[in-house]
């Protein structure tokens, strides 16, 4: 049985104050014991916000990290760092992170290998543009997507999929009910097929993109949908206790 997951990623938002929406997502998280909740703050909140989360059910990851350990990389942050400062998981090909600094999915490849190796969770990002998805190719790229950023030795345990169609992102758009139970249906069977029943089985796989309280129910009632990565729905503990509510009700 997978866990379900309310990730909130905060993105490059948010000031020390806003450590008190973590402080008051604790009693939603409390009363939601079926689902594991995350907040990704950005890098200069990630400590804060660990110390914010102490004695809490809330678990804090970060927002990228690089392939490498350490080195000359000036602005970058390695998962050794992420975990170093306390997070349990990264986001990782997020399509700002592909669009904003080029990362391709053979980069997400290899910044996946060095978050497992600092014991990390990798939550990897995939989903298709607007013109994608009016030329029907979806599936095709959500499975090269897969195929590239996925490496061998994935488990449920170290790895989730996050579904986010890039034009759904920040725009109130949310695909239809069948449209995310098609490609999560897709990915769930690719998992399956690539890595064998068991572990295909095991990999959580979130939808983002637009999910608010108000929506969340329907999107969690689809099928393989074991919860979202909330972008701006996350910024306020209110809204996002809502979702989360939502989740532990499904
Ligand atoms: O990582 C989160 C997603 O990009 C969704 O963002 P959004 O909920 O603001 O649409």
């Amino acid at each position: 049985m997978r866990r379900k997951l309310a990730a909130g990623n905060w993105k490059m938002n948010g000031l020390r104050a806003a450590l008190s929406e973590i402080e008051a997502l604790a009693p939603k998280a409390a009363a939601a014991p079926g689902c594991d909740v995350l907040i990704c703050p950005p890098a200069t909140l990630i400590a804060p916000a660990v110390t914010a989360a102490t004695g809490s059910e809330v678990m804090i990851g970060g927002q990228d990290c690089h392939a490498e350990a350490s080195g000359a990389h000036t602005g970058d942050i390695s998962g050794l760092m992420l975990r170093d400062a306390g997070a349990s998981h990264v986001i990782l090909g997020h399509s700002e992170r592909r669009e904003d600094h080029g990362e391709r999915s053979e980069d997400v490849h290899a910044k996946v290998e060095a978050a497992w190796n600092a014991d990390l969770i990798a939550i990897i990002c995939v989903g298709e543009s607007l013109d994608q998805r009016e030329a029907q190719n979806t599936l095709d790229i959500v499975g090269a997507q897969m195929s590239l950023s996925i490496p061998d030795g994935v488990t449920g345990l170290n790895t989730v999929i996050a579904y986010e169609p890039v034009w759904a992102i920040g725009t109130g758009k949310v695909p239809t009910t069948d449209q995310i139970g098609e490609v999560h249906d897709f990915m769930r069977a690719r998992l399956e097929r690539r890595f064998g029943a068991g572990v295909g089985r095991s990999v959580r796989l979130l939808y983002g993109g637009s999910v608010k309280a108000s929506n969340a129910g329907e999107i969690f009632r689809v099928s393989n949908v074991d919860g979202a990565l909330v972008g701006g729905a996350s910024l306020k503990a209110a809204e996002f206790g809502g979702i989360i509510e939502a989740l532990a009700g499904v």
